[in-house]
């Protein structure tokens, strides 16, 4: 869901903050092999010992996050009302520094980092904000959540969401409740339930694709995604013009939820809300028979919403049929969007491929015949085809559990988009309580704006210092994917990356759930497209993907065909 985090959508750009806050949703369950950890130490540190901690923080980098990290609120012993508070300009009277912000997160972040250090004021939609950059200061803010920070949204996502479900993620033990329920649906079982239904789709769409000249990425990802989400959360099972017509209706409803309340006809608001309203008609009956089902003890767990319906259940209360019907709602928001602006540059950018993951078709003579080729065009997936064939070979054609956790290299390589141009650029947070961050006074009720894209650019694990003269780095230039990506640094352990590196799924108890499902679908994409497709960028320039995942990415259409090719 483009929403429940990150980057704010553009029509978003002249509220207050408190009518475009992001979303985030709910809870804590099984979070898939190496999420961020935020441990809380059992004690106060002598000053000295949190200095020589906050160097080793400052030399691993987000490394820190996997063995957990010190959120004291003091760091150096100074007491709190002594520490000065961080700096940082305004810029002009209500609009302060948003259309500075909006144009160019990378470089007015990076101005201000260089002015300020790490921790710096802005305003921005009309709101004073702390800006945290860096992951020592993530890890503090995410690791503090329910402590010193808590998380928040926009009010209109609330209103149209439900209150009660949104304000849930709020308060730890509520919080910490849902997560649990919700967890039930992401286990490594409910993940194998789910697997069919990944491949059925992907086996649809490819056939689709590969079948024209070429497609439209954006829309095409745009259906593709809603697939996903609607099969997946809820499974109607509809096809043709109902289909369409509630796609109409999704994008009618995610495209509004983030703006001011007012529910007046022509409003915004109005078109979101009337839009929920049908899609919630939509889906009720379903709803209701699969509560139903799970009743009479028949029902067949191959949703999340058969999950929730269960789980709920399981755990001594029973969800009526409007909590559920707002639980499908929320996770279809929740993994739409995201799932949408990842797939679309997993696939996009598939064409543009260095040729550096080649490895051992690299060779002095194939570098000559693609030379002699003159077609820089065709996508280079080598080295996924060569993992695939592997898999092939000991597992046949069909997907598994044991034949997906064997997609190491496909694996990297989403792992390795998501790093460079993950969707969610930026987090919320309000400060509960007063804490220090880099020797500065972060003061209870104050907005925190995490910047999660920053963060990575200037992550010590990836960086190599290459980011100390440019705003966007190299190892982030996904124009420069040559030098940018580089899927293998994920299967170097030496590297110390864990998924906090991604930091696009968020950290610490709010990571995001749907992290498994989101990779499932990516490798399932990945693993056909290596074993029977050549994919070829046929825009005729090559693909501009703007400036940041939420600046209209990519900057104009982009057109892929989809060639079948011989099997592996
Ligand atoms: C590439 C795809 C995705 C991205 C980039 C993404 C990003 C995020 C981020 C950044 C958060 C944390 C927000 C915060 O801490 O404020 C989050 C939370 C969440 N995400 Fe995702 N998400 C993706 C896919 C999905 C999918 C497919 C689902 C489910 C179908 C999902 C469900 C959730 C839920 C339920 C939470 C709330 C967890 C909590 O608050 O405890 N996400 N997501």
């Amino acid at each position: 869901m483009a929403g429940w985090n990150a980057s704010l959508p553009s029509h978003c750009a002249s509220g207050s903050l408190s009518d475009v806050r992001i979303k985030v949703v709910p809870s804590t369950a099984v979070l898939p092999g190496r999420a961020p950890v935020l441990r809380v130490p059992q004690k106060k540190r002598c000053p000295t010992a949190a200095a020589q901690s906050r160097d080793r923080d400052v030399h691993a980098g987000a490394a820190s996050t996997s063995r957990g990290i010190e959120w004291d609120k003091t760091e150096a012993g100074t007491p709190l009302e002594e520490l000065p508070e961080p700096e940082g300009n305004f810029s002009l009277p209500f609009l302060g520094e948003t259309a500075e912000f909006q144009a160019n997160h990378w470089e007015w972040a990076h101005k201000r980092v260089k002015k300020f250090g790490p921790v710096f004021k802005s305003n921005i939609f009309g709101e004073d904000v702390i800006v945290v950059t860096d992951f020592i200061g993530l890890q503090k803010v995410f690791g503090g959540d329910h402590k010193l920070t808590q998380w928040m949204t926009a009010p209109s996502l609330e209103a149209l969401c439900g209150e009660e479900m949104m304000g849930a993620s709020k308060q730890k033990e509520s919080h910490m409740k849902q997560r649990r329920q919700q967890g039930a649906a992401f286990t490594p079982d409910a993940m194998d339930a789910y697997l069919p239904r990944v491949v059925e789709t992907c086996e649809e769409y490819f056939k689709d694709w590969s079948a024209q000249e070429s497609i439209n990425l954006v829309p095409a990802m745009q259906a593709l995604a809603f697939d996903f989400a609607e099969g997946l959360v809820v499974g109607l099972g509809i096809k043709g013009e109902e289909k369409a017509l509630l796609l109409k209706k999704w994008t009618e409803f995610s495209s509004n939820t983030f703006t001011f309340v007012l529910d007046l006809p022509g409003t915004p608001f109005n078109k979101a809300r009337r839009a929920r309203d049908f899609i919630l008609d939509a889906i009720r009956e379903r709803v209701a028979a699969k509560k139903a089902e799970f009743e009479a003890g028949t029902v067949k767990k191959d949703t999340l919403l058969s999950f929730f319906a269960s789980a709920k259940v399981e755990d001594g209360e029973a969800l009526n049929v409007h909590d559920l019907s707002m639980n499908v709602l929320l996770f279809m928001f929740a993994g739409s969007d995201t799932s949408r602006e990842s797939h679309k540059v997993l696939l996009g950018i598939l064409p543009d491929l260095p040729p550096t993951i080649i490895n051992k078709y690299d060779t002095a003579s194939s570098r000559a015949q693609r030379r002699n080729l003159g077609d820089s065009r065709y996508c280079k997936l080598e080295k996924l085809r060569e993992e695939q064939a592997g898999i092939v070979a000991r597992h046949g054609t069909g997907f598994s559990r044991t034949a997906m956790a064997e997609m190491r290299y496909a694996d990297a390589v989403a792992r390795e988009v998501l790093r460079i141009w993950g969707p969610a650029e930026f987090l919320f947070r309000t400060v509960k309580e007063d804490f220090e961050l880099h020797g500065k006074r972060i003061k209870k009720g104050a907005v925190i704006l995490a910047s999660l894209m920053y963060a990575k650019a200037c992550d010590p694990r990836v960086s190599a210092g290459d980011h100390a003269d440019s705003a966007l780095p190299r190892h982030m230039d996904i124009g420069r994917l040559h030098d940018s990506f580089k899927p293998e640094r994920w299967l170097d352990d030496s590297n110390k990356l864990d998924t906090s590196a991604l930091a696009t799924f968020g950290m610490g108890v709010h990571f995001c759930l749907g992290y498994p499902l989101y990779m499932m679908e990516a490798k399932v994409l990945l693993a056909m497209v290596a074993r029977d497709y050549d994919v070829i960028n046929v825009t005729g320039s090559p693909t501009d993907w703007g400036i940041s995942p939420s600046k209209g990415s990519p900057a104009s259409d982009v057109f892929l065909r989809f060639k079948p090719r011989q099997h592996v």
